[in-house]
């Protein structure tokens, strides 16, 4: 089945449109003021209108508050909110009762015992993601550009419709696909020429990549 494909981190009106026009399911927005791809509330706004039900947006948020979920609730208006902190699975039930937004919560993974996590997020968040672990003296809990090891996922159930990020690319996105087998994946750093600068040429090579996955032809 064609996995979902979310293009994370977008910040321009040209790099949206490029992920939009190459069949994106999905469109984020992180609003981290550590993060490279930062955005502040009316830009993300804006960039959420002009997707116009094209795909489903996610804004990408880390331990908000109250006030913070209620603005985007009120003034975004995304279809979903990925927690990408340390919110407990009653936090998050929390933020789906306040904002009636769909919830992916973000789970780190290093190490087969992190995948314990899962357990008390499933059927709570509305998806789980499954990212790598903050590498040592990053301030990102997510969008370093860096990988895990893939195989730990062969324990997971073949039920869980989860989420798979960390340093996926066009290069390693067959096989990321072939080893963990998740519902769909999540790509941000391997779409870009610099941090935070996503790039139109490198967007279409990703989808090029899974076009040709699609056609049984992977390079
Ligand atoms: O992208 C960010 O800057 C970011 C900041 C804070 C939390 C999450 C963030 N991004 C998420 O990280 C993963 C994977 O990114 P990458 O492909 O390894 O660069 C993705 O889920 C983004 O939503």
């Amino acid at each position: 089945m064609k996995p979902d494909v979310k293009i994370c981190g977008l910040s321009t009106p040209e790099t949206l449109d490029a992920a939009l026009s190459r069949g994106a399911s999905h469109v984020g927005f992180v609003h981290f003021a550590k993060s490279p791809r930062h955005l502040d509330v009316e830009p993300m706004a804006a960039l959420v209108r002009r997707v116009a039900g094209r795909a489903e947006t996610v804004i990408v948020t880390v331990d908000p508050d109250d006030d913070l979920i209620a603005r985007f609730a009120g003034e975004v208006r995304p279809d979903w909110l990925q927690l990408h902190g340390r919110e407990t699975p009653e936090r998050v039930a929390e933020v789906k009762a306040r904002t009636g937004l769909k919830v992916m919560k973000a789970l780190p993974v290093a190490e087969a015992a992190d995948l314990e996590a899962i357990a008390a997020y499933r059927g709570v968040a509305d998806r789980i993601l499954l990212d790598s672990k903050r590498p040592k003296g990053s301030d990102l809990p997510g969008g370093n550009g860096v990988s895990f090891d893939w195989r730990l996922l062969a324990v997971l159930d073949p039920g869980l419709a989860y989420m798979l990020s960390g340093g996926i690319d066009a290069d390693n996105v067959a096989e990321a696909l072939r080893v963990a087998r998740p519902a769909g994946i999540d790509v941000s750093s391997g779409v870009e020429s610099a941090p935070g600068v996503k790039d139109v040429r490198r967007i279409d090579t990703f989808f090029d990549a899974l076009d040709r996955i699609a056609a049984g032809t992977p390079a």
